[in-house]
């Protein structure tokens, strides 16, 4: 016997989160349940305004069909937007056993403050210094010389940097400009820097930074192929799609030599904790993009270990079926 339930929720986002310039007071998204012959399998559906092509409302009416005809016993298609696919194949994974309990609770380190709380948080890092800066969100001469700043005074840091296609060629050179050659390598990646992917990578033979594709990676004339100066791509499984598509993109990254990098589009922590098995799974030894509950006011259902968060339950939340 199947059952199945579908739960809706939102949880209020702390005050500074901007995405593509606007800003997001919540996320918003549902959770599915699946029950079959004693197992249990949970996915998410959470798609990121901004960046998703869908969105949660015109989710909802597929998911629930979904899940319906799934209760009554049919073994239906996952539906086409990517945030529904992933989710309902998390669900079927966890139900089937598939997906492997062992999780890569390390987060890089996301940096958005000041430089002078970043320095204090990140000196007081233990083990790997990992962290990501975002960039173009200031000048580009400022985000040199704090990127250079950070790299000079902890000499264990790698960074991870992350553009948005906020830069022209010229500002990209300028940002460029400010960190000092020797320092450059301890630059893991940095993401999607200019408008199009020729000037990235224009910037990458130019400037010896290797770089990332994340927004390239669904375009749809994005194919993987060997490309000089890309070190990474940083794969958002909400926004790929069901998870045979990410371990495609994962085997498909790893062919070719590049990092993949498992990485957040801001689920609650149920989904972060999701994320951090595929990446275990997928992308083990490869430190997760997935430090972003912090962004969040309370936890849904699984806890993240070590956040002090309070974690809502399942049956707080409003149920759909
Ligand atoms: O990749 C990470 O380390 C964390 C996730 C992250 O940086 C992002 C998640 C979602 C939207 C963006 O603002 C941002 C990104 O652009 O990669
Ligand atoms: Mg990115």
């Amino acid at each position: 016997m199947r059952q199945a339930q579908i739960y809706r929720w939102q949880i209020p986002l702390d005050a500074g989160v901007v995405l593509r310039e606007r800003r997001l007071k919540s996320r918003d998204g549902l959770f599915i349940q699946l029950q079959e012959n004693g197992g249990e399998g949970w996915g998410e559906i959470t798609p990121l305004p901004g960046f998703s092509v869908e969105t949660l409302d015109e989710v909802q009416p597929a998911v629930i069909a979904w899940v319906q005809a799934w209760r009554d016993g049919a073994s239906p298609a996952l539906p086409s937007q990517p945030s529904a696919a992933f989710g309902l194949s998390c669900a079927l994974a966890e139900l089937a056993e598939e997906l492997p309990q062992p999780a890569d609770y390390r987060a890089a380190m996301l940096c958005t403050g000041d430089p002078d709380e970043l320095f204090a948080a990140l000196a007081a890092l233990p083990g790997e210094k990992l962290a990501k800066v975002k960039v173009g969100l200031y000048e580009a001469v400022r985000d040199g010389m704090v990127v250079n700043l950070l790299l000079e005074s902890i000499p264990d840091l790698r960074l991870r940097l992350d553009a948005n296609r906020a830069w022209t060629p010229l500002k990209a050179r300028q940002f460029a400009k400010y960190v000092a050659p020797a320092n450059r390598s301890r630059i893991a990646f940095l993401e999607e820097p200019c408008q199009s992917r020729e000037a990235s990578l224009a910037f990458a033979e130019e400037t010896g930074i290797a770089i990332a594709w994340d927004e390239s990676l669904r375009e749809a004339d994005f194919t993987f192929t060997p490309q000089p100066g890309v070190s990474a791509v940083v794969i958002k499984p909400t926004l790929t799609g069901s998870l045979q598509k990410v371990a495609q993109q994962v085997a498909a990254a790893h062919a070719l030599g590049l990092t993949a990098v498992i990485s957040s589009s801001l689920e609650s922590s149920l989904g972060l904790t999701q994320l951090a098995r595929i990446a275990a799974w997928l992308t083990p030894g490869t430190v997760p993009g997935l430090d972003t509950l912090q962004l969040m006011t309370a936890q849904l259902v699984r806890r993240w270990p070590g956040s002090e968060l309070p974690c809502i339950a399942a049956a707080e939340l409003d149920a759909l079926l």
